[in-house]
């Protein structure tokens, strides 16, 4: 048995080492620096073993430690920052068993990389598992992406705008409140990033639903039980089990044998299966009554279907979305939008709280719009506080790059922004550099260069979800800021700086789950003060 097992290893490795080496081959003629990496990090027996592996490779010094190896980590990008291309020049590529990445650093062609939709197509395969529920925007091919791309347009519109605002504020009243009870100013607040997550559940639950629904902290001493929340419950275990529910068939969970555990999943996948029917079928009832519906996702999503479904279809006569489409798209649009904003906002909450000069810079902004906060109205103030939101905006270094065909090229997202050709002290934190000050003491926003700062990517391909989520993050941070400051709980004996260090190791202690996200966060505790006076408004 052992010998047995010795064999497929041996053959395994020796294939790998034999694709590796003709994927070298294939690359050289690019023309370009290469790294060789006998381990591609998306290799899924890897994936299992990868986090055991680092622990232990984390305790070697890197200077001794084969060049490889970081590259061998998934979102091994965000340690590296511009490191990579600061040593190899604008563009490079991993060569591994699987494939060739390229990576690219440079404005110029990575706005070249997203004007040309057609030449650098996106690779929808390594998303399929987001089919959770059908197919979505992410998994389409060319022919059919403008299609779902033109439906899905609709629920990002201006009083969907409006709701996320609303309701963002609301729900960090109801955080705040629980962040400021008495015990938490003396302990902390158990785990913002916990809550942060629930926040923006919520919210996208509020919008898919069109109706609010209560928060329950992770700081909350009684837990309120909420009638008729299933829809957000079920969404709630569908996104915190989404890995799960990718690996394994919804219909495999229910099955006798499996763990608990995975049978709950199951249920709760079922259920929101359940609850988007039940959408549907009130949503089609309205429109064929000519009623207006309930005006949430679902209702949106129906009717840009129902009006393509007769206008500007593709080739094959397809219009509108299928419903295994409407499902499909509406699990991505919750996916798409969980994480990414809950994560952003915990790690605004958490660099806040390293520097009070930039929390009283906020302060200070907000005492502007000098209004009662049950008067915050979105037309009125969203456009107003631009200071709380980022502004928007292959030939490399005249040397034109041939790249074969089945090669995956990737901007280099952090590598841009972190890259001191775009960026003066790109490492620091420092909101203010967003804010120009003209000599006679005019202020404006930067606009960065073309293609020098893409987070929501960019092009026609890029997030449909960026104003939902600026809009979410600025009244979050808004209410926040406005009569309250974050305070770090310092550890016995820490001094200020010591505490502030800490936190900041905390936040560049990543990993890739399938987002990038704070790998233990609630090491640190932060308390949420009513503010005193602003101090300062120094940057630390
Ligand atoms: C800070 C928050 C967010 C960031 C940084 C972000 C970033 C991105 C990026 C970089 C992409 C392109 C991915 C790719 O090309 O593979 C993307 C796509 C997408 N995002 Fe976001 N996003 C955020 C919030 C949201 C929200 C709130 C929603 C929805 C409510 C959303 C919905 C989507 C969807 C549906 C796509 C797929 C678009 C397509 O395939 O054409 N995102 N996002």
């Amino acid at each position: 048995m052992l010998e047995y097992f010795i064999t497929v290893v041996a053959l395994y490795l020796g294939y790998s080492l034999v694709c590796l080496e003709l994927n070298y081959r294939r690359a050289s003629a690019i023309g370009i620096p290469l790294v060789r990496v006998p381990i591609d990090p998306l290799n899924i027996l890897f994936q299992v073993l990868e986090p055991h592996l680092f622990k232990l490779l984390d305790l070697i010094p890197s200077n001794i430690l084969p060049t490889f190896v970081p590259y061998m980590r998934r979102g091994w990008f965000f340690m590296d920052k511009a490191d990579s291309h600061l040593r190899y020049g604008p563009i490079f590529a991993c060569v591994t068993p699987r494939g060739v990445h390229i990576q690219v650093c440079d404005s110029e062609a990575i706005h070249d990389i997203f004007s040309r939709r057609l030449d650098f197509i996106r690779p929808t395969q390594n998303y399929k598992l987001l089919e959770v529920y059908g197919p979505c925007i992410s998994t389409a091919n060319l022919e059919n992406w403008p299609r779902h791309r033109r439906v899905l347009a609709a629920p990002f519109n201006e009083s969907i705008m409006k709701f996320v605002w609303r309701e963002s504020l609301s729900q960090t009243k109801q955080m705040l409140t629980a962040w400021t009870a008495p015990g938490r100013l003396a302990e902390g607040i158990p785990s913002v990033s916990k809550d942060t997550r629930t926040l923006s559940l919520n919210v996208l639950a509020a919008t898919g639903f069109r109706r609010s629904f209560s928060f329950r902290s992770e700081s909350s001493d009684h837990v309120e039980p909420d009638t008729a929340s299933s829809y957000r419950d079920a969404l709630s275990l569908v996104l915190d089990n989404a890995i799960l529910l990718m690996l394994i068939p919804r219909r495999y969970l229910n099955l006798g044998f499996m763990p608990t555990s995975f049978r709950r999943v199951g249920k709760a996948a079922d259920e929101f299966k359940h609850q988007m029917e039940r959408m549907l079928d009130d949503e089609m009832a309205a429109l064929t009554k000519g009623r207006s519906g309930a005006g949430g996702l679902m209702t949106s999503l129906v009717k840009a279907s129902t009006t393509h479904d007769t206008n500007n279809g593709d080739s094959k006569g397809h219009k509108g979305l299928s419903v295994e489409e409407i499902f499909g798209n509406i699990f991505v649009i919750n996916f798409a939008g969980h994480d990414t904003t809950a994560n952003t906002l915990a790690f605004a909450v958490f660099l806040l709280a390293t520097a009070p000069g930039v929390q009283n810079w906020i302060g200070a902004e907000l005492l502007t719009i000098g209004d009662d906060e049950d008067n915050w109205d979105y037309d009125r103030l969203f456009p107003k506080l631009i200071r709380c939101r980022a502004p928007q905006t292959l030939v490399i270094e005249n040397r034109s790059i041939v790249i074969p065909a089945n090669t995956s090229t990737s901007p280099s997202i952090i590598a841009v922004h972190t890259n001191p050709r775009y960026w003066p002290d790109p490492l620091k934190w420092n909101p203010q550099r967003w804010v120009m000050t003209s000599e006679v003491g005019q202020e404006s926003l930067l606009l960065p260069p073309r293609d020098t700062f893409f987070p929501w990517s960019d092009g026609g391909q890029n997030c449909p979800g960026m104003k939902f989520s600026q809009v979410e993050f600025v009244a979050v941070l808004a209410l926040l800021m406005r009569q309250h400051r974050f305070r770090i709980v310092k550890n016995r004996e820490e001094t200020e700086e010591q505490s502030k260090e800490r936190v900041r190791g905390v936040i560049n202690d990543c990993d890739m789950q399938l987002l990038l996200r704070m790998r233990d966060s609630d090491r640190v505790r932060l308390r949420c003060e009513p503010k005193t006076q602003d101090l300062s408004c120094s940057s630390n």
